[in-house]
């Protein structure tokens, strides 16, 4: 048996999902022996990816996710586009396959897929139904002005109305994409690493300021920059409400012990009437050069068992990272998935409302630091210790200047 080794950021109830496909694939056949690996979380594993390539030890696939998107892409040689992999040993590749959100936000600038979209989310609101009941609120709020209204009534009932994880994520990227802003010239950095962020605007500034008043009116809690600090105070119930991530779903209908639904991400009405989709999140599935043709062939064809449309629905169900191709959320309807659980399908329908100019995604280089720039500044406004206006001019001036540098070490 060939060994494929595949490096991956999955911790939790989804690295154990991953063991199991893990398990079912090496039980599928006996060519090839995927050997799975945890190597912490995204960031670690872009980390140990980069180090690994330059000591010639990569592993045949490396999960990066859409923050190192850039950077993967550009980075010459490192990767078989999988567009590539996939028409010479798995017997041909078609990107209509897959839905429209990921298509392009893997793809080189000519459309070509480089990275296989794997666990592709999307950030939702969840609400426990249990709060909303007790308060007398039947709905969660589709909009930020809907969320000002009735947040009050948490607090009087002792809960916070809102926690949230990944603020760069949620409250800078996707705020963009669901209200249609441009955030980086050269058309969000597609065309060109010769570019600017754009995240120094009115409507930005304005919902950071809200942000703010929130949680000095006890609206909203804030658990520090760590993921799972936030959802914990969800499943604590100190918060009616969590922002997170699609790919939580799972997770949570084994932790909560309460009724829970997901729902879109809320906008402004004062910036937009008709709200638009949300960017893909999560990461991609890259096959590192540098390898054996028997090696990549071993690659394409976990490639091709993981793309399945059995083995996404079950990714899917497992998890609530949504179904990238067509032929798997065909089978999820087929299968009557959403009529048992109609939360489960909103990630999906979020990604698939009607797109626009500036909905298609981002490419960004060294954008995993710009975010860590963004979550010290974002700190800065919930501590006070600065304005929201002295906190994105540093924003701006700060990425800016790491846009500068990668593009530098383009040429
Ligand atoms: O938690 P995930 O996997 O949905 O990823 C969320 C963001 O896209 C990470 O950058």
């Amino acid at each position: 048996q060939t060994d494929i080794q595949f490096w991956h950021a999955m911790g939790g109830r989804l690295g154990e999902v991953v063991e199991e496909i893990a398990t079912k694939y090496n039980e599928s056949q006996d060519t090839y022996n995927l050997v799975p690996t945890y190597k912490g979380g995204y960031e670690d594993t872009m980390t140990a990816g980069i180090a690994a390539f330059r000591a010639k030890q990569q592993p045949n696939i490396i999960q990066i996710f859409d923050a190192g998107a850039a950077t993967i892409i550009n980075a010459k040689g490192a990767t078989i586009p999988v567009a590539d992999l996939m028409t010479e040993h798995a017997g041909g590749f078609d990107s209509a396959d897959y839905i429209e959100g990921v298509r392009y936000f893997y793809a080189d600038s000519d459309g070509k897929m480089i990275g296989m979209p794997f666990n592709s989310s999307t950030p939702l609101l969840y609400w426990n139904k249990d709060i909303f009941a007790e308060v007398g609120i039947d709905a969660p709020p589709a909009t930020w002005e809907e969320f000002e209204a009735m947040a009050p009534k948490f607090k009087e009932a002792g809960y916070q109305a809102l926690a949230q994880s990944h603020s760069p994520w949620i409250f800078a990227e996707n705020f963009h994409s669901r209200h249609n802003l441009q955030m980086a010239t050269a058309n969000n950095g597609y065309d060109s690493t010769d570019v600017e962020i754009l995240y120094n605007n009115d409507a930005m500034k304005m919902h950071w300021g809200k942000v703010k008043a929130w949680l000095d009116e006890g609206y909203y809690g804030h658990y520090g920059r760590e993921w799972g600090a936030n959802q914990d105070a969800f499943v604590q119930k100190k918060t009616a409400m969590w922002m997170g991530s699609s790919g939580s779903f799972g997770g949570l209908t084994t932790s909560a012990d309460f009724q829970f639904g997901a729902s879109y991400l809320p906008y402004w009405t004062s910036v937009i009437d008709e709200p638009k989709g949300t960017f893909i999140g999560g990461a991609a599935l890259f096959a590192m050069a540098g390898k054996s043709d028997e090696e990549n062939a071993g690659t394409a064809d976990f490639l091709k068992f993981l793309t399945s449309p059995e083995m996404q629905y079950f990714w899917h169900k497992e998890t609530g990272y949504v179904p990238i191709t067509n032929a798997a959320y065909e089978m999820a309807k087929a299968d009557g998935y959403y009529e048992t659980t109609p939360d489960a399908e909103v990630g999906i329908l979020q990604l698939t409302q009607p797109g626009a100019e500036w909905t298609k995604g981002y490419r960004l280089g060294f954008y995993v630091q710009i975010r860590e720039v963004m979550y010290a500044q974002f700190d800065n406004i919930l501590s006070g210790s600065s304005d929201v206006d002295t906190a994105f001019d540093a924003i701006e001036e700060e990425a800016n200047a790491l846009l500068k540098r990668f593009n530098d070490s383009m040429n």
